[in-house]
């Protein structure tokens, strides 16, 4: 990975900012100079319509693509990430829609999954059980998440239960981007509720979000700022407050002009 200082970003609130990003898989044109900016201890959607490329954008974030031209800029460094260790280890966390939870393993294992706390007794390592859990119940409690122990198993909870472990873990450990992909996708209505109150937790505990989502009242409801992508080029972006559900619909079918 490679850091350039910017000095920019320090000034305009901006933590990330991707400038003319590009990428193509082929001759399908997935990312097409992508301009936008993400500002800090906000909550920003990215909305678009199957295929638009709200998913290539966030993996060119978060390690896992690296874009063709165009650059981002992250808390001030331009990123060149090979990997997404290396995002995380920039601070960029994502919570995946199939969550990469382990279901045998309880949620303080999950928390604490490859980054277990090792206390050492002369030669020998040991996993710290016991400050893993206390930690573990700390940051279930810092953000009020629905879990019924830290000690339950994975398996035995409910979807939003184990969307609220997932988006707990990345928010923990000090990251300073959660990007979700689609969070509330697969829930019901009580859970989705659930998670999106624990999101805008996340706001007030100071984290910055970048929220995928295909549910514009949901966008409406929690976001302060909405990027729009369509046919890979990124064809807007509103302050939530100064726009409408009928204007983002608008901008994502095409139906109305930037
Ligand atoms: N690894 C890949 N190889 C080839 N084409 C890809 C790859 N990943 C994405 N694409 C193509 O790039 C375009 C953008 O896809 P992307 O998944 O980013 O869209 P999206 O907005 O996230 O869609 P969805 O809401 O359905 O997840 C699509 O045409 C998709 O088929």
């Amino acid at each position: 990975m490679t850091a350039r200082p910017d000095p920019g970003t320090s000034t305009d609130g901006a933590l990330l900012r991707c400038e003319n990003v590009s990428l193509s898989f082929g001759n399908v044109r997935a990312l097409v100079e992508v301009s936008l900016t993400l500002r800090r201890g906000e909550i920003t959607a990215l909305v678009g319509d199957n295929g638009a490329g709200k998913s290539t954008l966030v993996r060119c974030v978060s390690g896992i693509h690296r874009p063709q031209s165009g650059r981002i800029v992250f808390d001030g460094d331009e990123i060149d990430f090979h990997s997404p260790e290396d995002a995380r280890e920039a601070g960029i966390e994502t919570v995946h829609q199939t969550l990469a939870l382990v279901e045998d393993l309880t949620v303080w294992q999950n928390l604490f999954l490859n980054r277990e706390i090792v206390r050492r007794l002369g030669p020998v390592a040991l996993l710290d059980r016991r400050a893993m859990q206390s930690r573990s119940k700390e940051m279930v409690s810092t953000l009020a998440v629905n879990v019924p122990a830290v000690r339950s198993r994975v398996r035995r909870l409910s979807g939003g239960q184990r969307q609220a472990v997932a988006i707990c873990r990345a928010a923990g450990f000090s990251s300073k981007l959660v990007i979700m992909d689609e969070p509330t996708a697969a829930l019901g209505v009580q859970e989705t509720a659930r998670v999106e109150e624990l999101i805008s937790r996340m706001r007030e505990e100071g984290h910055s979000v970048l929220l995928i989502s295909h549910n514009f009242i949901q966008v409406m409801r929690l976001s302060d700022q909405v990027w729009v992508m369509r046919a890979g080029r990124c064809v807007g972006g509103r302050r939530t407050a100064e726009t409408s559900g009928e204007e983002i619909v608008a901008l994502v079918t095409g139906a109305a002009g930037q």
